[in-house]
């Protein structure tokens, strides 16, 4: 049985779908794939990329995630998709290949030099810590420590080998989930890189879905879009660890990839039978 919100977020979600040109902009890892043990293991839900190609033939629609552009568009690989890479520092417009290079902010270039330092002396410091791993990006990277068997011990140890190298460089870490990332200090996040598409793809609907704190600055951005005339609406997938501020800030709230994964599929075959498609 349909209860009255749930009447009130098909309505509100429709009525974004409605918009010429939309945008539909999803986080990857907890939203579009479960969250794994490392970032290597990570899988696309299945039947995800299938959906993410249908739902192209009606949308614009761009990956933003934490990762790497190169490492989210390998891991998504459908063409034709925005990859925007370390919460919107980098992107590349379809699949990068050598001819189609992931682009990169101007002002961060002076950061990858420090910040490649900076990764060095982790790799080096942290080797012997059980369960810490280093993901290495174009500019910084993540320190992950979901692995570690002391978990707040692996934390402190991060941020004893970083922190001050971090402030020396007058870069600054971030944080999500068992992970500290090495990041640039330029105001480049989620949000600013979705309004970035917003604008590129001249949007009139937005529809941006995360799990993470970082995804907090897209939903932020969504909200704003809307006070200035563009349909938009956010979700939050859900887990059991979700922060309270991303649930408050979210339109909607789904259970999960599963959830999210079945919203993509009620999304698909909305816009199929308001274009006349099946
Ligand atoms: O804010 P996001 O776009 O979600 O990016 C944050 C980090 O996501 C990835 O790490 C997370 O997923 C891993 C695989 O499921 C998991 O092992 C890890 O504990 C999570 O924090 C990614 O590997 C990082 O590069 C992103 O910075």
């Amino acid at each position: 049985m349909k209860t009255e919100s749930d009447v009130m977020t098909t309505t509100a979600l429709q009525s974004v779908l409605k918009q010429k040109p939309l945008g539909l902009v999803f986080d990857i890892d907890g939203t579009l794939s479960p969250i794994a043990p490392t970032p290597a293991e990570a899988r696309l839900f299945p039947g995800i990329d299938t959906r993410l190609r249908e739902l192209s033939r009606y949308a614009k629609i761009a990956i933003l995630t934490g990762r790497a552009a190169k490492e989210g568009a390998a891991m998504v690989n459908v063409e034709g998709l925005t990859y925007f890479g370390t919460h919107g520092l980098e992107w590349c417009n379809g699949l990068p290949s050598p001819t189609n290079l992931v682009e990169i902010v101007p002002e961060a270039k002076a950061y990858i030099e420090p910040g490649n330092r900076i990764m060095d002396l982790a790799e080096r410091e942290l080797a012997n810590e059980p369960g810490i791993l280093i993901e290495r990006k174009q500019l910084g990277g993540t320190i992950h420590y979901r692995l570690a068997p002391d978990k707040d011990h692996a934390r402190q140890r991060i941020l004893d080998v970083v922190e001050g190298p971090v402030e020396q460089a007058h870069m600054r870490l971030g944080y999500g989930k068992f992970i500290i990332e090495v990041l640039s200090p330029l105001k480049v996040n989620k949000g600013v890189a979705l309004r970035s598409f917003a604008q590129k793809m001249d949007l009139r609907g937005v529809i941006f879905a995360g799990d993470d704190r970082t995804d907090l600055d897209a939903m932020e951005a969504v909200s704003e879009l809307r006070e200035e005339g563009i349909s938009g609406l956010s979700i939050a997938v859900q887990h059991h660890d979700t922060l309270p501020a991303l649930l408050n800030q979210a339109d909607l709230v789904v259970q999960g990839v599963e959830g999210m994964a079945a919203t993509l599929q009620g999304i698909l075959e909305y816009l199929k039978q308001l274009n006349g498609s099946r």
